[in-house]
């Protein structure tokens, strides 16, 4: 049981040495003797890239041999593995992963932007090289999703894998729900705290949930990798007013995401949904995500943990070069199951019907609510329940409406119609009451 290639160092460059980057090397020098021992030989960086050799990050790059140029880093380096920690879907980080697994070097990378877009033709490519591609800090951060899915559940065949996959979305709806505080205050906090993405857009529109989406989804039912596939909506128009009603029903608003086996398709969606508060996905709060997946043989699994962050995404970071370092080799994507005929491409959302939140912002006039019961009535929409508070005759006054279950379609129609009526002052403003 010598192998001599497990008592040789793992050499390791980083592209890339923002929150995660400088994260990823202050974990790998502090805990180097544990990762050594658990690893079966030392971890260790040699070469490191990104756009400022002279800012201050808080850790000593002295020992490590520089390059301005991070594909030449990949390519020139020696390195056995190069880590990428820049960001974005195209452009350098897309040159790094491209060169690195060319050369025949294993890539270890975060940036789930790259992989939704490119994640399948990447995998061929490592494989062809015989090389890993591994990417735990992509989705869910420091949750050890990736490898659950992957190995941990690989007897199941997964029903459904759900969960909040934002940190940054997450902190801002519970910082808004605790403090009352604006949602531009609680983002710039969110980005000082090295949450948010280099374009926080990504986060707010649910594009940043949607990527890890696409990616657990091929995890999880062995599809390619199809962004298309997965519909998008963010938390743009969650205002403060739906946080406080949202309490008062007995929920609490997050951004979901969920793939769910429908037919021979997937069913893959973002959008920002009422959790009612007895389900565990109610009490993530801040930073945290959480993934709830069901197996056919194990049931419902949950998990939970830090979603973004410097130390959160460097241990999972760090988790993949370990599995490296032992020569551990992994398929990059899922397996492909039986009974998937389209795989990947077939998204059915909004057939089935659900129950929503309606919020209505009228002219406190005689009359309003009749014409908005009418125009319910005529597309047999059927409705649960209504709040109002107060009344100030001439004022506008928020009026709640929960809708019996009812397909999505359905109520696109008589929302677009209530939209038109004069009385209205703003959009109305529809969220799913999730099923958990
Ligand atoms: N911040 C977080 O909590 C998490 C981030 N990620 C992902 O990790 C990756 C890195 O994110 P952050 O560290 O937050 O970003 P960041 O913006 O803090 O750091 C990016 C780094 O890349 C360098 N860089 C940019 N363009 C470059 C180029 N052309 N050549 C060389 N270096 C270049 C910058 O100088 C900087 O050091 C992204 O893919 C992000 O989506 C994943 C999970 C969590
Ligand atoms: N911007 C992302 C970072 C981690 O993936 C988030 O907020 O979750
Ligand atoms: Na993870």
């Amino acid at each position: 049981m010598n192998d001599p290639h497990k008592s040789a160092a793992l050499h390791v460059a980083i592209a890339g040495l923002g929150t995660v980057g400088a994260g990823t090397l202050r974990v790998l020098s502090d805990q180097a003797t544990l990762i050594a021992r658990r690893a079966g030989r030392p971890v260790v960086v040699t070469a490191v890239s990104a756009r400022d050799r002279t800012r201050d990050r808080g850790v000593d790059l002295s020992a490590y041999t520089w390059f301005d140029d991070p594909v030449a880093m990949a390519r020139d380096s020696g390195a056995d593995v190069i880590v990428e920690l820049i960001g974005g879907a195209e452009g350098a980080a897309r040159q790094v992963v491209e060169a690195a697994l060319d050369a025949g070097r294993h890539v270890v990378t975060a940036n789930k932007a790259l992989l939704a877009h490119h994640g399948t033709e990447l995998a061929a490519r490592a494989e062809r090289a015989g090389v890993g591609l591994l990417y735990e800090a992509a989705v869910a951060g420091g949750i050890p999703i990736i490898k659950a899915l992957r190995e941990g559940l690989a007897a199941n065949e997964i029903r459904s894998v759900q969960g909040i996959l934002n940190g940054t979305c997450n902190y801002i709806l519970t910082t808004m729900r605790e403090t009352g505080r604006d949602f531009e205050s609680v983002l710039s906090e969110a980005q000082a705290l090295g949450y948010a993405e280099a374009d926080p857009t990504f986060d707010i529109d649910g594009i940043d949930a949607a990527h890890k989406l696409a990616l657990l989804v091929s995890l999880a039912f062995g599809a390619p990798v199809d962004l298309a596939a997965v519909s998008v909506q963010g938390i743009r128009h969650v205002s403060a007013l739906d946080i406080r009603f949202a309490g008062e029903l007995g929920y609490r608003i997050k951004l979901l995401a969920s793939g769910e086996r429908l037919g021979d398709g997937i069913d893959a969606r973002v959008a920002p949904v009422m959790v009612p508060l007895d389900a565990p996905l109610a009490h993530v709060e801040g930073v945290y995500n959480a993934v709830v997946t069901e197996g056919d043989i194990v049931g419902r699994s949950v998990f939970q943990g830090r979603g973004a962050g410097a130390g959160p995404t460097a241990s999972a970071v760090v988790a993949d070069l370990v599995d490296l370092a032992r020569g551990h080799q992994v398929p990059v994507l899922g397996v492909p199951v039986e009974g998937l005929t389209q795989a990947g491409t077939a998204a059915t959302p909004g057939s089935r019907p659900e129950r929503y939140y309606v919020r209505l912002m009228v002219l406190d006039r005689p009359g309003v609510f009749a014409e908005v019961a009418d125009i319910l009535r005529e597309e047999r929409v059927s409705m649960e329940s209504i709040l109002q508070h107060g009344r100030d005759p001439g004022e506008c006054v928020p009026v709640v409406m929960i809708v019996h279950d009812t397909e999505e379609e359905v109520l696109k129609r008589a929302i677009a119609r209530i939209a038109t009526l004069s009385t209205m002052v703003e959009p109305p403003r529809v969220i799913r009451i999730a099923r958990l």
